[in-house]
């Protein structure tokens, strides 16, 4: 039995690895999870699963939980995060939001854990470190993001070598139909209605920049080891083939399946083996599949992404810090939708990047970027 711990349980990504892990009792067995702020969440999913432990970020949750529910061990705060990377599970699944991931991801990759990796800041921030700590100490990152989840299993079997492209597929987000002009006047309830996937916020509005489809593009150069420009992006309205790869020999490989989550969740916690699932993709009701070249003018943020990527060192980092604090003061109503943009160019801008950065320079920026994160 597969022993798996989950880095933000209370998520979207976390409850939906939640069910798969309920659907799946005889194959995975659950030791810890961790929570943020959402205590009514976490006490909905403990009525249903037993971890042996649980962290959450505040002390005081952790008291109360503790009288409560006597047979789990509570731990709090960053140091909580640290002990479930710590704990003795064969592997963790990172869906906690933002580069607030990155250490514990990092500690749980020493501890020998395998990764199941939603959260993409992290591989963003720090992908060449995080990279190398997964080759040193023999351990497997599997990704869960749907693209990068079709790419790996478009590739089992192929050679790294035989790649020409991949071709990462966006829906467009929740304004993909307007122009830029059109951008000014949206509301944050507007951005907050994906067309195809129901996500947390902060990636849902990433997907209405087209931030996320940037973060997307980084994530795959460190999953997959290729040159910048065989990393190449398609819109896709339909969300339904959730990424293809190209080969040598001008063969496009693809992966097709519903918006659903669940799917790429329990392919990472299974594989190498794949397990039987509900809700499969209709292909009957299939009428027809669109495509269109990206648009960098009217996606700005996709073409500050690649920019970061080229430039390297602690560019990707500072744009993600950047793109976190803007993205939470529009989520807060202070800023307007097309200022997320701004800031995250501005921030870029004013940068003095630092060569292969450690991990505490990335923490240092990371950090500074954010410093005025209400
Ligand atoms: N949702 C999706 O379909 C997809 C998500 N991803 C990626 O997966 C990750 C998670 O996304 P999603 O599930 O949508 O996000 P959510 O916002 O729904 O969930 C985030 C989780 O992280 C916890 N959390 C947030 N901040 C902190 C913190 N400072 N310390 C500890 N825990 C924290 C939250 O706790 P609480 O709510 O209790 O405060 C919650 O459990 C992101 O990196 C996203 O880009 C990738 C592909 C698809
Ligand atoms: C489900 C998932 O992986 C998200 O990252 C999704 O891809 C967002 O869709 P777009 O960014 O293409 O709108
Ligand atoms: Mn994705």
């Amino acid at each position: 039995m597969k022993r798996i711990s989950i880095m933000g349980a209370t998520g979207s990504i976390g409850t939906q690895a939640i069910d798969v892990l309920k659907d799946n009792r005889d194959q995975f067995k659950l030791v810890s999870l961790s929570a943020g702020r959402n205590m009514d969440k976490l006490r909905e999913i403990l009525k249903t699963v037993e971890p042996e432990m649980v962290s959450v970020m505040d002390d005081g949750d952790r008291k109360a939980l503790a009288s409560e529910f006597p047979a789990i061990t509570f731990v709090s705060g960053e140091s909580g995060l640290d002990a479930i990377a710590a704990d003795d599970s064969d592997m963790l699944l990172t869906a906690v939001m933002g580069s607030v991931g990155l250490a514990p991801t990092l500690k749980a990759i020493e501890n020998g854990k395998d990764i199941a990796l939603a959260n993409k800041e992290t591989l963003v921030a720090a992908g060449g470190l995080v990279m190398n700590a997964a080759k040193k100490n023999n351990v497997n990152i599997i990704p869960v993001d749907s693209e990068h989840s079709a790419i790996f299993q478009c590739l089992r079997g192929e050679r790294h070598s035989e790649i020409k492209q991949l071709i990462i597929t966006a829906s467009g987000g929740s304004f993909r139909d307007l122009s830029r002009a059109e951008l000014d006047n949206v509301t944050l309830a507007d951005a907050l209605n994906h067309p195809n996937w129901a996500m947390g916020r902060k990636i849902t509005i990433d997907s209405a920049t087209m931030m996320n489809k940037g973060l997307e593009v980084i994530e795959a150069k460190w999953l997959f080891d290729l040159e910048t420009d065989q990393i190449t992006t398609l819109l896709h309205k339909e969300s339904t083939i959730h990424s293809m790869v190209e080969f040598v020999d001008n063969s496009i490989i693809a992966q097709l399946g519903n918006s659903d989550m669940k799917l790429p969740i329990q392919f990472a916690f299974s594989h190498p083996d794949r397990l039987p699932m509900d809700n499969p993709l209709d292909i009957n009701a299939l009428s027809q599949l669109n495509f269109k070249p990206m648009d960098f003018e009217r996606f700005k943020m996709l073409e500050l992404a690649y920019e970061a990527l080229k430039i390297g060192g602690t560019m990707p980092a500072v744009m993600n810090a950047a793109n976190e604090y803007a993205v939470d003061r529009f989520l807060k109503g202070e800023i307007s939708f097309l200022d997320i943009e701004k800031i995250v160019e501005l921030r870029m801008e004013e940068h003095e990047v630092i060569g292969e950065p450690d991990l505490e320079t990335i923490l240092h920026y990371d950090k500074l970027f954010k410093s005025n994160m209400r």
